[in-house]
């Protein structure tokens, strides 16, 4: 199977482009888990150093999905750890987005997951279940709405309006 290439969607998709239906996340996320190219329809959650919410979701089925985790860029604690990513794992999510940090990144590079994410912190988060799931969300200079689609290889992370055809 070839694999999907965000480079070549970006060549072939040229007025996707300058309409806004496509559009490329600032390059500002580091690479994790097991697939470098993953993608599939998104659901979003935005949280702030809290991750109550994001276990919720990733505890549930994700049929494909990628869940993108806006945590308004916070460096000071981690949103996700090597659980969740099992967890992510076993309930079949394609992939991780998080703006924001991850811990246990030995454990998260282990699951047949992608995750995206600014970095690493070693400490937990709060558990206080705070935030609002399927809202659009603002991240690395991009507006996303729950439903669109998320694609993302080794070059960077597309976010499509719809699906497309590869
Ligand atoms: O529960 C958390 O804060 C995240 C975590 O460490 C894990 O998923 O293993």
């Amino acid at each position: 199977m070839a694999a999907f290439a965000t480079a070549e969607a970006c060549d072939s998709n040229a007025s996707l482009l300058a309409n806004g239906e496509l559009r490329v996340l600032e390059p500002i996320f580091k690479i994790y888990g097991q697939r470098r190219a993953f993608s599939g329809p998104i659901m979003t959650v935005k949280v702030f150093e809290d991750n109550v919410l994001v276990r919720q979701l990733l505890e549930t089925r994700g049929e494909g999905r990628v869940l993108v985790i806006d945590g308004g860029g916070s460096n000071r604690c981690a949103l996700l750890g090597g659980n969740l990513g099992q967890s992510a794992q076993a309930m079949g999510w394609a992939g991780i987005l998080v703006n924001g940090c991850i811990r246990d990144v030995d454990e998260i590079n282990a699951c047949d997951i992608g995750v995206r994410a600014l970095g690493s912190n070693p400490i937990k988060s709060n558990k206080k279940g705070v935030g609002e799931k399927h809202v659009p969300v603002f991240v690395a200079g991009t507006l996303i709405r729950d439903g669109e689609w998320l694609y993302a290889d080794s070059d960077g992370v597309l976010i499509s309006k719809a699906e497309l055809s590869v």
